[in-house]
């Protein structure tokens, strides 16, 4: 039961030591706040006593006022405040804040590509993410240190690191997010995608990153290609229970997405019964805290992919990028150090297919991550220009401002539509047949989702002006997007690659066709 309030009465505390306003209806008693405000002292005091909801929300995120709830002492009587107070696992009513598929407006039609298992995953992700994962991103972003042990934890007993590998075997039995959720058996690639969405929405980059980014794309490739299904067994199950961290290590300074030109190396030691390599790999996600390294190597007729664990012999040095250091960006020496042959991926000498099939469910998953960051960052442009006031009037009402926005919906929607009908592909596909058919249009649609996440960074950048340069406050997500977009576009393969791997595909399948 709040306490009701006339205005009457609190137009009365109108002096710098007894200091309430209004906001929304309610009311908060800022005299004991003041002299802390991050705004200063004079600007309160000039609304001492009046409803300053208006001047509030040009200045500040909803959010501060659910943080500060504390000051609020009260709601004006016979008033009921009118702004959306979100709280963990609620939908947005923001138009084109949620895919169609989800959004409130929508939900009471069907959707060929979802079911209630769907729909019961995605609200008890956006519960845990909200609860769980975001006050750790906000924090980690900001300090840099790495995902803590407890956040590990908490996700490998629900199986969220396990539902992140996709669908398969190692979901079978395993009871998702305390259970009655999703059936691990029909855990499909559209749940997958729900599951990469979801978590990318609490928009710390880094984090998003340094939140076990590395074993999603790496103990993909042990279960498909490890030969020694105990070894690989063994490993699975101590990675997924959040004891041993996993990372890709391919990229090299030498040499990126040119894989021919990798130089560290692996020979057959004098037993014949181990690898030693030697040689660096750059730019490696979560390398740091890594216990297992999915590494390229040269060997003595091509290229082969090891699984290699720590030892003293494998060194890690942190790199700063412009994106947190809570990601664990890593710079790795490999000096002599010893494998037993049985940790090889795939074949000797044919590592190339190995890196390239594991390299679809990677690009994929950060199609799903930036597209839906992408419709983060449309809705905070919603909301932005609908109550920002220029000259009086909403931002929203110039033309110029509706037509980027125009833009902005139409780019995510048209990545979230292809995204869906890959998905629904990749549903009745096989392992082998994603990867001869299916590398072109994901390279494509990864980096038609990054094109377009650059559009997007640049209009909501000139949307938000100065805000939109300001890590802290109104425009913080959009600052955060447009300084680290760059990372969906070249990690995983960048956009030049993926574009003319695309093209390069589809002429393979290209008949005797002419004008
Ligand atoms: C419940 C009342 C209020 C609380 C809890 C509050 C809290 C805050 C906080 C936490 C910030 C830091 C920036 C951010 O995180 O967004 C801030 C900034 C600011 N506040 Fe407030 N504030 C309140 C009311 C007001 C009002 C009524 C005004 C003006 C009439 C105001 C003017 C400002 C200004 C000018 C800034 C700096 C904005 C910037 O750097 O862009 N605040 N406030």
């Amino acid at each position: 039961m709040t306490t009701a309030l006339s205005r009457k009465e609190v137009s009365k505390h109108d002096s710098e030591e007894d200091l309430w306003v209004i906001v929304d209806h309610k009311v908060y008693d800022l005299s004991d706040f003041v002299d802390a405000h991050p705004g200063g002292s004079v600007v309160l005091t000039q609304v001492a006593g009046q409803d300053a909801t208006q001047a509030f929300y040009n200045l500040h995120r909803h959010e501060v006022l659910q943080q500060y709830s504390k000051l609020c002492i009260g709601t004006l009587e016979g008033e009921k405040p009118e702004v959306i107070d979100p709280q963990p696992g609620d939908l947005s009513k923001v138009p084109y804040a949620e895919p169609l598929w989800l959004a409130p407006q929508f939900a009471q039609f069907k959707n060929q590509y979802y079911n209630d298992s769907h729909r019961r995953l995605q609200k008890a992700m956006r519960v845990f993410v909200e609860e769980h994962i975001a006050p750790e991103a906000r924090e980690k972003e900001k300090d840099g240190t790495f995902i803590s042990q407890e956040l590990i934890d908490k996700m490998a007993k629900e199986n969220i690191l396990a539902m992140r590998l996709g669908p398969g075997k190692h979901l079978h039995g395993r009871e998702i997010l305390g259970g009655g959720v999703v059936d691990g058996k029909e855990y499909d690639y559209f749940h997958d995608l729900i599951v990469s969405q979801e978590l990318t929405r609490h928009g710390q980059r880094g984090f998003q990153d340094g939140n076990m980014a590395g074993m999603t794309i790496s103990l993909t490739a042990v279960r498909q290609w490890l030969n020694n299904d105990e070894l690989k067994d063994k490993i699975t199950e101590e990675v997924l229970s959040g004891k041993k961290k996993m990372s890709l290590a391919v990229t090299e300074a030498f040499a990126g997405s040119d894989v021919a030109g990798l130089r560290t190396t692996a020979e057959i030691s004098e037993d014949g019964q181990h690898y030693i390599i030697n040689g660096t790999k750059k730019w490696i996600t979560n390398g740091m805290f890594s216990d297992y390294f999915v590494t390229g190597c040269k060997t003595k007729k091509g290229f082969s992919v090891i699984l290699v664990p720590r030892t003293d012999e494998v060194e890690t040095k942190l790199i700063k990028t412009s994106y947190s250091t809570a990601a664990a960006t890593t710079y790795i020496e490999f000096n002599n150090v010893k494998v037993p042959r049985s940790y090889l991926l795939g074949e000797e000498d044919k590592g190339f297919i190995v890196i390239m099939s594991n390299f679809n469910h990677e690009r994929w998953m950060m199609a799903c991550m930036v597209t839906r960051w992408s419709r983060t960052v449309l809705e905070e442009c919603l909301k932005w220009s609908h109550q920002r006031l220029v000259f009086s009037k909403p931002l929203v009402t110039q033309p110029v401002i509706r037509h980027k926005l125009a833009r902005i919906i139409s780019l995510v929607e048209a990545n979230q539509a292809w995204l869906e009908s890959i998905t629904h592909q990749m549903n009745h596909m096989s392992y082998a047949q994603q990867s001869t058919l299916l590398s072109g249009p994901i390279g494509l649609l990864k980096s038609f989702a990054t094109r377009s996440a650059h559009e997007i960074a640049d209009d909501a950048t000139n949307i938000f002006g100065g805000r939109g340069l300001t890590q802290s406050g109104m425009g913080r997500v959009v600052e955060m997007f447009h300084r680290t977009y760059k990372f969906d576009a070249i990690l995983g393969g960048t956009e030049e690659i993926l574009m003319d791997l695309g093209v390069r595909q589809a002429m393979k399948f290209m008949p005797n066709a002419k004008l």
